[in-house]
């Protein structure tokens, strides 16, 4: 064989690991150290905690030893704790882990906003565990092994098996161990997807992607799992997407709405939280019968239909056109035939031209993006009040800022524990013209 001269590669050193203190926690519920002039973000670390670190990245740094702890910190419940990543805030109760986010939220808004002061943020609580009611698990294959089950961890590849979860819905942790057996079956060849749950109504249902069509056995298999467990199953192949067992998912909001949904679609994740805060919204926006509202990012209606229950008129625009037609349809259903719903892309500036003429009030709850281009125009046609929900703190921040700019005041805001043991926040701000 021919011999070629190979370069070795250089070995990369680990730096030595150094004591700290922890400053603070950020937003994200991570501890934030100082080193030789550097600033670092740490997972499982407390304020004022003595730790040894080991830097992990430009800004990441690994707990080593925990040398002194703060007397807030508590046993992580979950036994998977170090290995998901995905609730992080289990070292905390879930009211400090609300403390925390509501101070960091607090001077992310002043930070970013220039408001000099805030009011104090309404708290609203909720279930603390089992709350999740939409999960969406990872599926690998390891040879000898089949198809395994669990959960990516947060901003990484790595995936973790799971057969319960903590702030998974106690209806769907029994279905983690039949779902994990039955892909096990699955040869590789299936290229089987993620698995999504849902803790609907009329059944839980369970949709599974494949990236190839399953035989009749494996199919019959999959029937015989959904009627064993009374959950609806569907099965989305290469070609097609169709119902094995059951065939639709709602779920339900105070006066009796109901609200369908496809898997795929956005729904809340935390049932109760949720009520909670369309309450809280509708509370704000005090929408009445001779008012048109504006309802932005609307989903499937979620807050469209509690508004227009009450409001005159409610314009509601979505981005994804499968969701807006079942907005359209849940409209039908409930009888509130004061809905306009549209599709469009609120990146657009297009999008709002000619729906905002007489719009007296605006509801928005964007994705993480936040909704800078939306709000631009909003501003200019002067609703008397914006009710907007975020789940990206440091976006909505960013638009709280153009909003007082034009001559919108904060007047209330509330944290929404709806992702409680995790760094996630939902936030809630209620804008008036001045
Ligand atoms: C946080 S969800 C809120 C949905 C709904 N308000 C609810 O409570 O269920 C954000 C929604 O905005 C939609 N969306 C995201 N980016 C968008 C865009 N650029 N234009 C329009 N809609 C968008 C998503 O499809 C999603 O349904």
């Amino acid at each position: 064989m021919v011999q070629f001269y190979k370069a070795k590669r250089p070995v990369k050193k680990t730096p030595p690991a150094f004591e700290c203190e922890v400053s603070a926690l950020d937003h994200r519920l991570l501890g934030v150290v100082h080193h030789q002039q550097a600033t670092y973000f740490t997972p499982d670390v407390l304020p004022t905690e003595r730790i040894r670190v080991q830097l992990m990245g430009k800004h990441q740094a690994k707990l080593v030893q925990l040398l002194q702890s703060h007397p807030h910190r508590i046993q992580p419940a979950c036994r998977f704790y170090h290995q998901c990543g995905g609730c992080q805030g289990q070292i905390l109760s879930s009211t400090h882990q609300l403390q925390y986010k509501a101070e960091q939220v607090s001077l992310l808004i002043t930070q970013l906003s220039g408001y000099t002061s805030l009011p104090e943020p309404t708290l609203i609580t909720g279930p603390a565990w089992h709350y999740r009611r939409a999960a969406r698990l990872a599926t690998w294959f390891v040879p000898n092994l089949g198809w395994q089950l669990g959960f990516r961890q947060e901003k990484s590849k790595q995936v973790v098996t799971v057969d319960n979860c903590l702030v998974l819905s106690e209806v769907l942790n029994p279905l983690l161990a039949p779902l994990s057996q039955l892909l096990k079956r699955f040869p590789k060849s299936l290229r089987v997807g993620h698995v999504e749950l849902y803790d609907c109504l009329p059944m839980p249902t369970i949709r599974l992607r494949v990236g190839a069509t399953l035989s009749q056995a494996q199919r019959q298999a999959c029937i015989d799992l959904a009627q064993v467990h009374q959950v609806s199953f569907l099965l989305s192949d290469d070609q097609t997407e169709q119902w094995l067992h059951g065939d639709s998912c709602y779920y339900m909001l105070d006066g009796g709405l109901k609200l369908a949904f496809i898997p795929g679609d956005f729904i809340q994740v935390n049932a109760a939280l949720n009520q909670k805060m369309v309450n809280l919204a509708l509370d704000w926006l005090d929408p009445n019968d001779d008012e048109r509202i504006l309802d932005l990012f609307s989903g499937v209606g979620n807050f469209t239909l509690p508004i227009a229950k009450r409001a005159k008129e409610v314009v509601a625009i979505e981005g994804v056109e499968a969701m807006t037609q079942r907005l359209s349809a849940n409209a039908a259903l409930n009888h509130c035939f004061n809905v306009t719903a549209l599709s469009g892309d609120l990146n657009d500036r297009q999008t709002l031209a000619g729906w905002l003429d007489g719009i007296d009030k605006v509801l928005l709850d964007p994705a993480r993006a936040g909704a800078k281009t939306a709000l631009e125009s909003v501003a200019k046609a002067r609703p008397k009040a914006v009710v907007y929900i975020a789940c990206d703190p440091a976006t909505m921040a960013r638009d709280i800022a153009l909003l007082r700019v034009k001559g919108y005041q904060l007047q209330r805001w509330a944290l929404i524990d709806m992702f409680s043991q995790t760094s996630h926040i939902e936030t809630a701000v209620l804008l008036t013209a001045t």
